[in-house]
């Protein structure tokens, strides 16, 4: 049997993740193997991502172990994964897709995001749910909320806030269905590209048989085209992670609709354009509909918010 050597971050949602990947391949007829790596993102808990600069923090050591052979592929969240790679790298696989749209998540009893007679306290350290909540939310109180979702949830226990606004997905995953208040709206609360789907990364050099087996037990083929709709446009934005720019695409019939856009850090500036093509042509959707945006300033808007955060 082929052995392949997964490596994963060692949280415990990453771990879920590697563990969803190796019950596909071991249902394929692989042998896998989890092999966990710390990152730096995982030793640095006290500096917010936008500062560290979200820039490989979490992905850094994986790729060294698939450079120098110790892991055969690396086990992502899609979202998490930056929208260029390096040469040597490639992005093989998609798993299906989760409910992809984000959830307000708290312990106590009837709380709403739309309920202007209370200034709710929501924890939230993604600057793409900070920017929406500032402007279609204006009452809501802002904190920042780093870590993973066990110490969010556990600091939201000790009063440090009243909500969460986190993916359904990894909430979900990570059995706290009990605890969603609210499940968002798809518009305004977007997703960031690549919520929802896990994805596998291998070196270029990965023998082309295994590459081959791996994409026939986990690739989900409507997921990936998604996807690489998605990435496409965030690419052509050269939006990272810490940027506030959101896009989902989702399959309508024949076709693949794409709503993507950018919303400024202060939530002042909000822009939305949505486009359809089949699905043959998925990444020139993507590219269009950044093309629309930066047409309508989101250019200017993005280098306002790379001169914040720098
Ligand atoms: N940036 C953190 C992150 N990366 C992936 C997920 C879980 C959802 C997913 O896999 O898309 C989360 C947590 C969150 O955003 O609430």
């Amino acid at each position: 049997m082929q052995t392949i050597r997964i490596g994963t971050r060692g949280s415990q949602l990453a771990l879920w993740q590697a563990h969803h990947v190796a019950d596909l391949l071991r249902d394929a007829g692989l042998a896998p193997e989890i092999v966990t790596i710390e990152t730096k993102g995982d030793k640095i808990l006290d500096v917010s991502l936008a500062k560290i600069g979200s820039k490989g923090v979490f992905t850094q050591e994986l790729e060294d172990g698939l450079r120098d052979g110790s892991i055969d592929i690396a086990v992502h969240s899609a979202k998490d994964m930056p929208s260029q790679l390096p040469d040597d790298l490639e992005l093989i696989a998609f798993t299906e897709r989760e409910l992809a749209g984000d959830v307000l998540v708290s312990a106590l009893p009837d709380v709403r995001l739309d309920d202007p007679s209370r200034r709710l306290v929501v924890g939230t350290s993604s600057t793409r749910r900070r920017a929406i909540l500032r402007r279609f939310y204006p009452h809501v109180t802002l904190v920042d909320m780093r870590g993973n979702l066990q110490t969010r949830m556990r600091k939201m226990a000790e009063g440090q806030c009243e909500a969460l606004l986190l993916a359904y997905a990894g909430v979900h995953r990570m059995g706290y269905d009990d605890h969603i208040a609210e499940m968002l709206p798809l518009d305004p609360f977007t997703p960031a590209v690549g919520q929802g789907s896990v994805t596998i990364e291998a070196a270029t050099t990965l023998d082309a048989t295994v590459r081959e087996q791996i994409r026939q037990a986990v690739n989900h083929p409507a997921t990936e085209t998604c996807l690489r709709a998605e990435r496409a446009f965030l690419r052509r934005l050269q939006g990272g992670c810490s940027i506030p720019v959101f896009g989902m695409a989702r399959w309508d019939e024949n076709q693949i609709v794409l709503s993507g856009g950018i919303v400024s850090l202060e939530g002042d500036e909000f822009l939305r354009e949505e486009a359809q093509e089949a699905p043959q042509a998925a990444e020139a959707l993507g590219i269009r509909v950044a093309e629309r945006l930066l047409a309508r300033g989101a250019d200017r808007i993005l280098r306002q918010i790379r001169h914040s955060l720098s």
